[in-house]
């Protein structure tokens, strides 16, 4: 495992960022996986063995899509929450500065969906089919590989949820497009600037200094909100242009170098829940604040939403008792979208939550 320094101003500590080098012997790859999980509830891997040919077919298809008149674009909107969706986010008022395509990660309903978004559906629908299918068995191995390092026994437990075929994965392309320090790009309405000077925090209609999480007149637009994914494990890989930040546990915003050959990987509120706690779902957000268009592409890796998701009872004890109650994916999604993108929907699942 190769450790990224990144110093922040504010703690003047190293934060190391892991970046897990895929192509390892696997005991010592467990191990790390588990680690960087419990520790940051990210990572990113490099030499993850997806070809290039299924990661640029699916990116064009994207940057092809984004290209097109606004008019075209609509066709395949508004986001149900699938679909063509542009600086709305879910159903509560959420606005960032991106648009975006969201759909169900099975072949299906992208054979339906490829129909209202591209002119040539069959070639769509299979760079998106071949690429949904290869960060799939990623994700698998990851979760077999997680399970592996928690010592349980059965090696598949996390990976047969998302191995299902009524697994409830989806597939998200953001697309920022560029925006210029001092000039508002869409939609004048200052929503999205903010300012991290005084607890981190960002709050709407403030200024922010996204490099050194301190007081600046640099102006810094939110692409994508702060929250944390629902799912069980999300991979995402971006172009070259950065933008993706995780929050780390002592409340900075750890910025993450943008590598187009390497995927991150992002612990979700499900895996929280079922590891009771032992990893943390990483809060993140992305800036659009560059000068060239960012894309992202992720795979948020979810169970059937008739599972039950629970602590694994490896990992509940007296000293550490179940925290959170169970509950079907279904229910917490639901819960999910009734809510803000940056609300922490896991605490409603606490044991100890009262209504
Ligand atoms: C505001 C919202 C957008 C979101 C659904 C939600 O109500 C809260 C969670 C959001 C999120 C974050 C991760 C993924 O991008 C996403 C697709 C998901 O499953 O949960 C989005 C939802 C969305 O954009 O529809
Ligand atoms: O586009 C990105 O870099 C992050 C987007 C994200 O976190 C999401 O869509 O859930
Ligand atoms: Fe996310």
């Amino acid at each position: 495992m190769v450790v990224v320094p990144l110093r922040s101003k504010k703690s003047r500590a190293a934060v190391g960022v892991p970046v897990i080098d895929l192509s390892l012997e696997r005991s010592k790859l467990c191990e790390s996986i588990t680690k960087a999980c419990q520790e940051f509830g990210f990572f990113q891997v490099e030499n993850h063995g997806i070809s290039s040919d299924i990661i640029s077919r699916v990116e064009m298809e994207g940057l092809d899509f984004f290209s097109k008149p606004a008019c075209h674009k609509q066709r395949a909107g508004p986001p149900s929450p699938f679909g063509y969706g542009c600086k709305n986010i879910g159903f509560n008022g959420d606005k960032g500065d991106l648009e975006y395509l969201l759909m169900e990660a099975n072949p299906h309903s992208i054979a339906e969906r490829s129909k209202s978004i591209s002119t040539d559906p069959t070639k769509f629908s299979c760079a998106v089919n071949d690429y949904t299918e290869a960060v799939r068995k990623l994700a698998c191995e990851i979760l077999e590989m997680v399970a592996e390092g928690l010592w349980v026994p059965d090696k598949s437990i996390f990976s047969d949820l998302i191995k299902d075929v009524n697994s409830d994965s989806c597939f998200r392309i953001n697309h920022y497009p560029p925006s210029l320090n001092d000039h508002i790009s869409i939609d004048d309405d200052n929503n999205n600037w903010i300012n991290n000077n005084i607890d981190n925090n960002p709050k709407p209609g403030q200024l922010f200094d996204n490099i050194n999480n301190n007081h600046s007149t640099t102006k810094t637009r939110i692409g994508f909100g702060e929250h944390s994914d629902p799912q069980i494990l999300t991979i995402l890989r971006s172009n070259n242009v950065g933008g993706l930040q995780i929050l780390s546990r002592d409340g900075l915003w750890i910025p993450i170098p943008p590598d187009s050959d390497k995927f991150c990987v992002f612990v979700g509120d499900a895996f929280q829940a079922m590891t009771n706690g032992r990893f943390v779902s990483v809060r993140h957000r992305a800036m659009a604040n560059s000068v060239k268009p960012r894309t992202s592409m992720m795979y948020f890796a979810a169970p059937p939403l008739n599972a039950c998701i629970t602590p694994i009872p490896q990992l509940v004890s007296i000293e550490n008792p179940c925290m959170y109650r169970p509950f079907t994916w279904g229910e917490f999604k639901t819960t999910a979208y009734s809510l803000r993108l940056a609300d922490h929907r896991l605490d409603l699942f606490k044991k100890q939550h009262i209504v």
